[in-house]
């Protein structure tokens, strides 16, 4: 399938703006960041956490920590109902046991990977909250998950894909809208 580019729906600084004011909502909504930690969502889930982290960090002068969870989706087409999210690697280096677990990513579209993120933090422990944070919500949920958290709400049609680049793996800092050719 040849993707072509379509549009651009943020910049660099549109994304950072929409970090900064995600990690503001974080710190508003939880009364400030005791108990709160971040799990970022590979592959881009886990800069967008760390930046996180630093912009708090910034405002509150508290480091929270970041674990990692691997998920690949395993999907044929972007439209099917049968993508199979699997856990590769749990990378969680502490307790979530009755802490607010403050799972990020970069896109929310069917709810699986989130879904199976979920599953995958319930094994490790009990925690006493999970919320959801990402950059852009494009729609089309499978499952009844939401995010607390949202850089921007993109409505799109299913034919179309985001493309989330980011400096620290593609070397560049964009979101895209592309759509799918046949
Ligand atoms: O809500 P869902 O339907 O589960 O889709 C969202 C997921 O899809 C993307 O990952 P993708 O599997 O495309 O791999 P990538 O992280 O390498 O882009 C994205 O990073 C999310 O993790
Ligand atoms: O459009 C989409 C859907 C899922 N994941 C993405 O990164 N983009």
């Amino acid at each position: 399938m040849k993707l072509q580019e379509k549009t651009q729906i943020l910049d660099a600084e549109a994304m950072r703006r929409a970090l900064t004011r995600i990690a503001h909502e974080i710190i508003e909504r939880n009364k400030g960041i005791d108990d709160v930690v971040l799990v970022g969502i590979r592959r881009r889930g886990v800069p967008m956490a760390q930046r996180l982290q630093q912009k708090i960090k910034e405002i509150e002068n508290k480091e929270i920590p970041i674990g990692t969870l691997d998920i690949t989706l395993y999907r044929d087409d972007l439209t099917t109902i049968n993508n199979q999210p699997v856990l590769q690697k749990t990378n969680i280096p502490f307790d979530i046991e009755g802490k607010t677990v403050i799972l990020i990513d970069d896109v929310l579209y069917t709810g699986r990977t989130i879904r199976a993120a979920m599953d995958a933090l319930m094994d490790l422990g009990r925690p006493r909250s999970i919320q959801l944070a990402v950059l852009i919500d494009r729609g089309h949920r499978e499952l009844p998950i939401r995010a607390d958290y949202v850089g921007k709400n993109v409505p799109t049609s299913k034919k179309e894909i985001i493309e989330c680049k980011l400096q620290e793996i593609d070397g560049e800092e964009r979101v895209i809208i592309v759509e799918g050719e046949a």
